[in-house]
């Protein structure tokens, strides 16, 4: 475990790409000790004393909470900094903000989703950093609930998820610019991890064509599959477990109208039970949450048998924890 947090320069969280496959479950193994040692109310001060500073752009329940509940249960403490105190309309820049609080503590994490903005303001604080910088969801990338996906499916189907058949599917919601980066980043992780995974999306909801190529390329080293397919039923049919959410047509148009219209061409692209039919007997739906009750699915089904939202929104402290833990130089 040393040589994963103990190097000369501080290692950054901005996508699980760059991690190996040892490093991630080395992560994943940690969390599964801190969830074990939490609820057994074993104290855990990895981070005693250590400062994270929290910068979010957008808004979060399950993010901010995790990470400022994470170091506290860590016996650290987060500075949390709202933009609109910050002296950016000043034009203070990425690197110079890094820069700054890299003298005053031991680690930053951004939540920046801003289409072609928000992980070019973190690979700019990353690349000057003295401190690790973590990715609290970006334009591209959303790194911590793909681990936090990771370890729910490890619960429900055992440590190797080599063959596990997943669903990832687009889904009908009031919005037209939900982010891309929480498919994005499954696709990216869970072929890493061996998984047969296929995307459903409408055809113009397009992911980033670069992340695709890099998700194909990780299938085949790992041995996992990535096929997409315009039916969402393709992403039920057998699977173990199904991911349906909404993201945006961000390559529909520029206006946000068209995109609009685009997108309720496809009202009927909804998580129901006849959908969940096609899936295993014991297939389990995930949703990062929040979702978008009665349009991206149905309450019987994210409230019924298969579901494990709940279960997948704990792991993000106890997966939070465990990143910052290794990161930031604890244990
Ligand atoms: N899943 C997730 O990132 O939730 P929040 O937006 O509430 O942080």
């Amino acid at each position: 475990m040393s040589a994963f947090f103990k190097t000369e320069k501080s290692r950054h969280f901005i996508t699980t790409q760059d991690f190996t496959n040892e490093e991630i479950e080395m992560m994943l193994d940690l969390a599964r000790d801190l969830k074990i040692k939490m609820a057994s109310n074993i104290p855990t001060p990895y981070l005693l004393y250590k400062t994270l500073f929290l910068i979010f752009f957008d808004q979060s329940t399950r993010t901010r909470n995790s990470m400022e509940a994470g170091i506290a249960q860590l016996g650290g403490h987060a500075n949390f900094l709202n933009p609109s105190m910050m002296q950016l309309s000043h034009g203070e820049t990425p690197e110079d903000t890094a820069r700054v609080l890299a003298r005053m503590g031991h680690g930053i994490a951004v939540r920046a989703c801003e289409f072609g903005k928000g992980n070019k303001y973190l690979r700019g604080m990353a690349s000057v950093s003295q401190v690790p910088v973590m990715n609290l969801q970006d334009d591209i990338y959303h790194p911590f609930q793909v681990l936090a996906d990771a370890m729910t499916m490890q619960e429900r189907f055992g440590k190797n998820l080599k063959g596990l058949k997943v669903g990832i599917s687009w889904a009908y919601a009031e919005s037209h610019l939900k982010p891309l980066s929480v498919p994005q980043s499954q696709i990216l992780l869970f072929t890493r991890l061996g998984m047969d995974v296929t995307l459903a999306y409408p055809e113009k909801f397009d992911l980033m064509p670069d992340i695709v190529k890099q998700a194909q390329e990780n299938a085949e080293k790992y041995g996992g599959k990535l096929n997409i397919t315009h039916k969402m039923e393709d992403a039920f049919v057998d699977a173990h477990v199904v991911i349906p959410k909404n993201w945006g047509g961000f390559f529909v148009s520029d206006d946000p109208e068209e995109i609009m219209a685009e997108t309720r061409k496809h009202k009927d692209w909804i998580c129901d039970e006849e959908k969940m039919k096609l899936t295993r007997k014991d297939s389990i739906y995930m949703h990062a949450l929040p979702a978008d009750r009665g349009r991206e699915v149905v309450d019987s089904v994210i409230d019924g048998p298969h579901s494990v939202i709940f279960d997948e929104a704990e792991n993000r402290i106890h997966t939070a924890k465990a990143v910052m833990t290794l990161l930031m130089g604890g244990r």
